[in-house]
């Protein structure tokens, strides 16, 4: 528990700007953000192609976990990351243990080539935690668990409930659920935005306040929960060709959206 639940910190914000915000975001709803995620975020179709290559539901969605944990300190932007991961588990998909998996990508990764060491054993310590699982359990946490997934992933790496990598499990387990189950559920309110680069440096330009707790809000505000507003932020700030021409292509409010990229 952090200090700040009792000490009210006052911080600085640009209300002119973050009331554009509020109005762009609930203009563009929780549809737009679910057609960014299917149709325009590179990730979800590097899951796609994973899924459709390993033909295993539960090992499908234990890599996708597995893999949101060593998602930090990347040597290429995130959407790369995904795609060398879901090539390389399509051609190596792992006979045991994940971990040791991993003591094998990792060190020959493109993408992901820092801090290898303590990666392999974050995985070490998730194994447990992903073993006790059956595609059943796995379903239960899809349907009615998103929150409890977080609190226990948690747990098992001693990380708080707010960490990037925690939340951003949560967000990509999403992803993993809605391909493997065939149906969409939103994520709970109450999960927050994982605080990476891309996100803190936008959030620069309306508050000095951390962006766990300024998203948490302009969420409720707007009706939108937070990993779905980081699903409609997180690829247009990526920069990318593609994502641009996709969301031309797929997304009917798109003008919305870059003028969101370009607050
Ligand atoms: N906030 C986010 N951070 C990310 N890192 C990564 O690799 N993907 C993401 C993402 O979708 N959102």
């Amino acid at each position: 528990m952090t200090l700040d639940r009792f000490i009210r910190v006052k911080y600085k914000a640009n209300e002119k700007k973050v009331e554009v915000l509020r109005e762009i975001l609930s203009e563009l709803g929780l549809d737009c953000a679910r057609t960014i995620e299917e149709r325009v975020d590179l990730q979800f179709d590097a899951l796609k192609n994973l899924h459709a290559n390993l033909g295993d539901d539960e090992l499908f969605i234990k890599l996708v976990i597995a893999n949101s944990i060593v998602s930090y300190q990347l040597t290429a932007k995130g959407e790369r990351w995904w795609w060398e991961f879901s090539r390389y588990f399509s051609e190596n998909p792992p006979a045991g243990s994940i971990a040791e998996a991993y003591s094998s990508f990792l060190p020959n990764s493109m993408t992901n080539r820092r801090l290898v060491a303590g990666k392999v054993r974050r995985l070490e310590r998730l194994e447990p935690f992903l073993d006790s699982f059956s595609l059943s359990g796995l379903r239960d946490y899809y349907f009615n668990g998103m929150e409890r997934l977080r609190d226990e992933l948690a747990k098992a790496l001693g990380s708080k409930r707010s960490a990037k990598t925690i939340v951003f499990a949560v967000k990509m387990f999403g992803y993993a659920g809605r391909i493997a189950f065939g149906e969409f559920v939103p994520y709970p309110m109450v999960i927050e935005i994982p605080d990476d680069v891309r996100i803190n440096a936008y959030t620069k330009r309306f508050t000095n306040e951390p962006p766990v707790s300024f998203w948490g809000r302009i969420g409720e505000e707007t009706g939108i929960p937070p990993l779905h507003i980081d699903s409609i932020l997180w690829p247009v700030l990526g920069g990318s060709a593609e994502v641009l021409r996709r969301l031309k292509e797929h997304c009917t409010k798109w003008e919305d959206v870059l003028r969101l990229a370009n607050l």
